[in-house]
């Protein structure tokens, strides 16, 4: 008995042994590869501002697919390449799952109740919440004919003015997922909330860019009165805090005073509340608020980032819409059953997902593990940030092929088994994220999407303008904005009817909805 005792001992005091042997050896590893920063500061006057995943682009060329970097004692790792991507976020996601902790937008304005700031069992229990979004088909079972009806009032707007195109797809964006989470109609009310939830994602915008908070640096000042000099931001936040809630709340407790009297219409936040025990009701609450903020102003990214391929590749708008006339014929709008029958369509929107990419810069994942990580001959850190350059990610010739800056759906056809598929991207690119924080919304965005797209191409043309010479003025190189979501910049483009037959489909379509 002694003996076999002894022997256990003896396994234990070797694996002691060469786990301290591969820690010490794992510790002694170089951090990945980036450009030299300052004492205290880091790379913190390197960090670029402007459209950084070009810089980072370039980095990549001298650093590799990791790219290091600090700022204010933080380690920020820049991840370039899709395989680094999928080995790191998706297949140790486990660790790679914690985000950022911000004090400002956070704690001070209450952003760290939503979903894309929770961490540990709470994400992970709002987002099992949240699992009628997590098929494509059950998105489109839920909330099918709601996105058909949407997409018809969008194509009546378009109809009307359709100079003011960027405006008609922002309120359609709103109303759409406004009608969805609590199921309120087109009217006044919608359009309140709309405007109020602009305005609290805008400033989310400007609570969450690092740099722009000395309390995200020093969480302490956080404690100091708002009157004294210099420290109103906590005043700010805190008006800026009510409106948040007062978004999260108001018709939330709408859709509740409605189930109680049995005259709830069909939303996500009543399937929620009904599919949930009660205890969760504020994870609900706060699962249906991020669903605004996360997903508006990215699908209206999406759709102007459409819009541009259209105006400048008129080849693939002119085979989306053979493909429309083949499968649709010109005598009724497109809806969900056709979709299966339109390779062309999907393929295009996949394009638009990849081409336009409109989270160019993903959002950081933290290593939330208390032990460093090590990877490729380099280590991580513990509580290191790494930030997924997506766009890098679509622009990858050896995924995409040698054309990649060139809006081309066809590329999703002839790829028999894209490359990319293997890493787990449903939709072709990494412009929806990774891991355990992939978008929860990426099944409503794509379906939003189809219905959206087929419909114009179904009743309009989108050419671009004129010119004094008379010849068509091509829009040349457009930018895209800098910010977590990046917009096409301003360019010119005519949207009008493709027939007379068009306008009267579009018309009737908003006579009987
Ligand atoms: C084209 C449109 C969209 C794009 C490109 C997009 C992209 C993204 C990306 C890149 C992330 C971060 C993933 C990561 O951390 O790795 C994300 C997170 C998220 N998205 Fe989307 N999104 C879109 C539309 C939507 C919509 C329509 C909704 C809601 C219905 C939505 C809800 C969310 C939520 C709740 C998160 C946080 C997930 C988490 O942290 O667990 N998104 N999205």
């Amino acid at each position: 008995m002694a003996l076999i005792l002894l022997d256990y001992v003896f396994v234990l005091v070797l694996l002691f042994l060469v786990y301290s042997f591969w820690r010490r050896r794992n510790s002694d590893l170089p951090l990945p590869p980036g450009p030299r920063g300052l004492p205290v500061l880091g790379n913190a006057l390197q960090i670029p501002q402007e459209r950084p995943w070009l810089v980072y682009a370039e980095w990549a060329k001298q650093y590799g697919s990791l790219t290091h970097l600090t700022a204010f004692g933080t380690h920020l790792i820049i991840i370039n390449d899709r395989k680094t991507a999928h080995d790191l976020l998706d297949r140790r996601n486990a660790i790679y799952n914690g985000r950022v902790h911000m004090t400002f937008a956070g704690e001070i304005v209450g952003w760290e109740k939503s979903v894309a700031m929770l961490q540990g069992p709470r994400h992970i229990q709002t987002r099992r919440m949240g699992q009628t979004l997590m098929s494509l088909a059950s998105v489109q079972q839920q909330c099918g004919e709601r996105m058909t009806a949407e997409a018809h009032r969008l194509l009546k707007n378009l109809l009307d003015k359709p100079q003011e195109w960027m405006d008609h797809y922002r309120s359609s964006a709103g109303a759409f997922i406004m009608l969805t989470t609590y199921g309120t109609e087109p009217g006044k009310e919608q359009d309140a909330l709309i405007a109020e939830a602009k305005e609290v994602v805008e400033r989310f915008s400007v609570a969450a860019t690092p740099g722009n908070w000395i309390v995200d640096f020093i969480p302490i000042l956080k404690y100091v009165p708002a009157w004294v000099p210099g420290f109103r931001f906590n005043a700010t936040g805190k008006t800026w805090r009510s409106q948040l809630e007062h978004l999260v709340h108001s018709p939330f407790n709408k859709v509740k005073t409605l189930m109680e009297k049995h005259a709830a219409p069909p939303s996500l936040a009543a399937n929620f509340l009904e599919s949930n025990p009660a205890q969760n009701e504020e994870l609900i609450r706060w699962l249906c608020g991020s669903l605004f903020a996360a997903g508006a102003d990215t699908t209206v990214g999406a759709l102007a980032s459409f819009t541009l391929a259209m105006t400048k590749f008129p080849l693939a708008q002119r085979a989306a819409q053979a493909e429309l006339d083949r499968v649709v014929g010109r005598d009724r709008l497109p809806v969900f059953a056709d979709f299966e029958h339109m390779p062309y369509l999907h393929a295009l929107v996949k394009e638009v997902l990849r081409w336009g990419i409109i989270v160019p810069m993903g959002f950081p994942h933290r290593l939330s593990s208390p032990e460093q990580d090590t990877y490729d001959g380099y280590r991580i850190p513990a509580g290191a940030l790494l930030l997924p350059n997506a766009w890098a990610m679509s622009r990858d010739t050896g995924v995409y092929g040698a054309d990649v800056e060139v809006f081309r759906p066809e590329r999703y056809l002839e790829m028999k088994e894209l490359q990319g598929m293997a890493y787990g991207m449903a939709y072709g690119s990494p412009v929806f994220g990774f891991g355990g924080r992939v978008c929860l919304g990426q099944h409503v965005a794509y379906a939003t999407l189809l219905v959206q797209i087929a419909s114009i191409l179904a009743a309009f043309d989108i050419s671009p303008p004129v010119g004094k010479d008379g010849k068509l003025a091509v829009p040349g190189e457009v930018g895209f904005s800098s910010g977590v979501v990046s917009h096409p910049e301003h360019f010119e483009t005519v949207i009008r009817p493709r027939s007379a037959e068009a306008k009267e489909l579009v018309q009737a379509a908003n006579a009987f909805e």
